[in-house]
């Protein structure tokens, strides 16, 4: 996350214990860091999404499962019961499809649905997908569908690209929040909102939470870093309700500057492929380990004890200093 942003501490504060829980959805959850929705964990480790969930579960994390996990959510459920587990939903054109996914997460016990809507039915353009001609190897399956709705072109060109083209309902919309909100209990939290405009439509519908995500770069090119646009959404949102964000996040100090300057919580996804690809579980596990430990240290550094003291005013822009 940008060097450009740095932290004010404050000193004399008696930090020897920290307290870094909160309660979200109804659930405790030990830290303010989370595991984003990343596809096709086998990719990275035999062992896929359960050794995720079991990794977040150990750290009392929370972990989104994405739509298009290798295991299936029944199965990340089973091997993963007290994690704190929210389910990410990409939405079909099949309408009946989506319902039913919807369905299945609730019944399996995800509390919270993260609707990711920075791809709606149009794919990123991913010139080394497409110059790999990537698809999920034959040997991994989307564990969420039938067989024929795992499948992947293997012709030329981003077997992704094809199957978010055939497959994703590309015209998503505001009123398919409303739809979703008739047959569903679970709060719905809004993924891939970058402007104040959007947050203010999403509070106004009633989403639980908006989440700031520019999906890590991979849809459109050249649009802000998360953390640029957080302050004015946060002001735009007017503590009406909370705010999420993930996007470069590497460091325990990008998870501090990201509360600071108003996320409720905080979300990477890159890093734990790395973990898993390293150890399976086990490197996931670390990866956890090395950011929680991070954060805690920095706010045992900048004089807070815990997640409330944690203040707008200790984070500043480099160019503050140079005023004269
Ligand atoms: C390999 C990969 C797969 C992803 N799959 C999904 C997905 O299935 N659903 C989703 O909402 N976001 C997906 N994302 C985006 C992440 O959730 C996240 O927004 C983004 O990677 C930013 O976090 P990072 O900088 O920590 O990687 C994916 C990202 C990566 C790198
Ligand atoms: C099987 C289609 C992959 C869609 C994209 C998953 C994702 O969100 C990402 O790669 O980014």
């Amino acid at each position: 996350m940008k060097a450009s942003l740095q932290i004010i501490i404050r000193v004399l504060r008696k930090v020897q214990k920290r307290d870094l829980n909160l309660t979200v959805h109804g659930a405790q959850v030990k830290v303010p860091i989370g595991v984003s929705p990343c596809a096709m964990h086998k990719l990275a480790h035999e062992d896929g999404e359960l050794a995720t969930a079991r990794a977040a579960e150990k750290h009392g994390s929370v972990m989104i499962l994405s739509t298009l996990s290798t295991c299936s959510m029944e199965e990340v459920v089973e091997a993963a019961p007290n994690a704190v587990k929210w389910f990410q939903l990409y939405t079909y054109k099949d309408k009946n499809l989506t319902k039913s996914l919807i369905g299945r997460a609730e019944k399996a016990g995800f509390k919270a649905l993260v609707l990711t809507v920075d791809l709606p039915g149009v794919h990123g353009i991913r010139y080394k997908d497409i110059k790999n001609n990537f698809i999920l190897p034959s040997h991994l399956k989307l564990d969420n569908f039938a067989n024929e709705i795992s499948k992947m072109d293997p012709t030329e060109g981003s077997g992704l690209t094809k199957y978010v083209m055939n497959l994703f309902d590309d015209g998503l919309c505001w009123e398919d929040i409303e739809w979703i909100k008739t047959f569903t209990k679970l709060p719905i939290i809004v993924k891939g909102i970058m402007s104040p405009e959007d947050a203010k439509i999403a509070v106004k519908i009633g989403c639980s939470v908006v989440f700031v995500s520019n999906h890590g770069g991979r849809q459109l090119d050249t649009v802000p870093a998360t953390i640029e646009v957080l302050p004015s959404i946060v002001q735009a949102v007017e503590d009406r309700i909370d705010v999420y964000l993930d996007g470069g996040v590497r460091h325990g100090t990008d998870v501090f500057k990201a509360i600071a300057l108003g996320a409720k919580l905080v979300f990477f996804a890159r890093p734990i492929l790395y973990g898993l690809a390293a150890d399976g579980q086990k490197g996931a596990e670390k990866v956890l380990d090395i950011l929680i430990s991070e954060f805690d240290n920095s706010m045992a550094l900048s004089g807070c004890s815990s997640l409330d003291k944690i203040k707008k005013s200790m984070v500043a822009h480099k160019s503050e200093f140079f005023k004269l």
